[in-house]
C-alpha cells in the first residue's frame, strides 16, 4: 500500500569549507502542501533542496533528514534540477519514460505521451534534445518528473526557461498534478511563489524567515489581488536584503 506523503523536515548546518552556508535552520515541508524557497544568488537554496534530495553538493552538512512518518524519504522522491539532465540520444519520450526503463519496468506509455501533451509537445515526441529549445527541454524535464508519480517533489527553478505565457499554463499543470503531494520549489519568481505555495521561506545570510502569503488555497490566479500583494511584498523583502 502506498503511504501518503509525509511532512519532511531538514535540520542542520552546511559549511563550504571552513565558511557556514546556512544554519542551523530547520525547513518543515507540511505534509501535502507545497512550500517555497526563495533568496538571492548564492543563499544556499540548491544547496538545501540537494541535500534533501540526497544529491552531491559542493557544501558539507551536518544534520538529518526525517519523513513524519518515520519512511525512507530518497525512494518516495522526485527530483527537477536547475539543468534539465535530459539524455541526449533519447527522443523525448525516452526520456520522460527513462525512469521506469532505469528499474527494469515496461513505462506506461499512454500515460507519458498523455504527461507529453500536457506539457505542449505532443507534436516532439520522438525529437531529440538537441532539436528542442530551452523552454521546450525544461518541459520534457518537467513531464518526467510528474511521470514519476511521487509524493515528495523537489523542483529546483523548473520555469525559469519558459515564456511568461507557458510559465504560467506550467504552474497551473504542476500545480494540478502535484496536488497533494509534499512538493520543494526552489524559485527566484515572487509571483511563481505567490501562485503555487502553502507556505514560502526567505533564505538570508544562513536563515530562513517566513514570508506572507493569502490565506485562499494555490493554485492562485494571476490576477486575484492577494496573489498580487504577497508578489508585491515578497519582491520588496528581496529587495531590502542587505
Ligand atoms: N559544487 C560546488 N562546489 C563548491 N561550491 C559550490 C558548489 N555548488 C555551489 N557552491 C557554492 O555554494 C553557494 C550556494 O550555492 P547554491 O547553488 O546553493 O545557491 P542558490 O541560492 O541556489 O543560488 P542560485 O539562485 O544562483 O541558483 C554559492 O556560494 C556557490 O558558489
Amino acid at each position: 500500500m502506498k503511504l501518503p506523503p509525509p511532512a519532511i523536515t531538514v535540520e542542520g548546518c552546511a559549511w563550504l569549507g571552513n565558511a557556514p552556508l546556512f544554519g542551523p535552520l530547520r525547513l518543515v515541508l507540511q505534509a501535502g502542501c507545497w512550500t517555497s524557497l526563495l533568496g538571492v544568488s548564492g543563499a544556499g537554496k540548491t544547496t538545501l533542496l540537494r541535500v534533501l534530495a540526497g544529491l552531491e553538493t559542493g557544501a558539507r552538512f551536518e544534520g538529518a533528514i526525517t519523513a513524519g512518518d518515520g519512511a525512507a524519504v530518497g525512494p518516495r522522491l522526485a527530483f527537477m534540477g536547475q539543468s534539465d539532465l535530459l539524455l541526449p540520444w533519447a527522443d523525448v519520450i525516452g526520456n520522460v519514460t527513462l525512469g521506469a526503463r532505469l528499474r527494469g519496468k515496461r513505462p506506461d506509455l499512454t500515460r507519458a505521451r498523455r504527461l507529453i501533451a500536457q506539457v505542449g509537445l505532443a507534436g516532439h515526441s520522438h525529437l531529440r534534445p538537441a532539436a528542442l529549445s530551452g523552454g521546450q527541454r525544461q518541459r520534457v524535464a518537467l513531464a518526467r518528473t510528474l511521470m514519476e508519480d511521487r509524493a515528495i517533489v523537489l523542483l529546483d527553478e523548473p520555469f525559469s526557461a519558459l515564456d511568461a505565457r507557458t510559465r504560467a499554463e506550467m504552474q497551473e499543470l504542476a500545480g494540478r498534478l502535484l496536488q497533494g503531494r509534499t512538493v520543494l520549489l526552489v524559485t527566484h519568481d515572487p509571483l511563481e511563489a505567490a501562485r503555487l505555495s502553502h507556505a514560502a521561506w526567505l533564505l538570508h545570510r544562513g536563515r530562513l524567515e517566513a514570508l506572507d502569503l493569502p490565506a485562499t488555497p494555490p493554485v492562485r490566479p494571476v490576477e486575484q489581488p492577494g496573489t498580487l500583494q504577497a508578489q508585491a511584498e515578497m519582491l520588496a523583502r528581496l529587495r531590502a536584503l542587505t
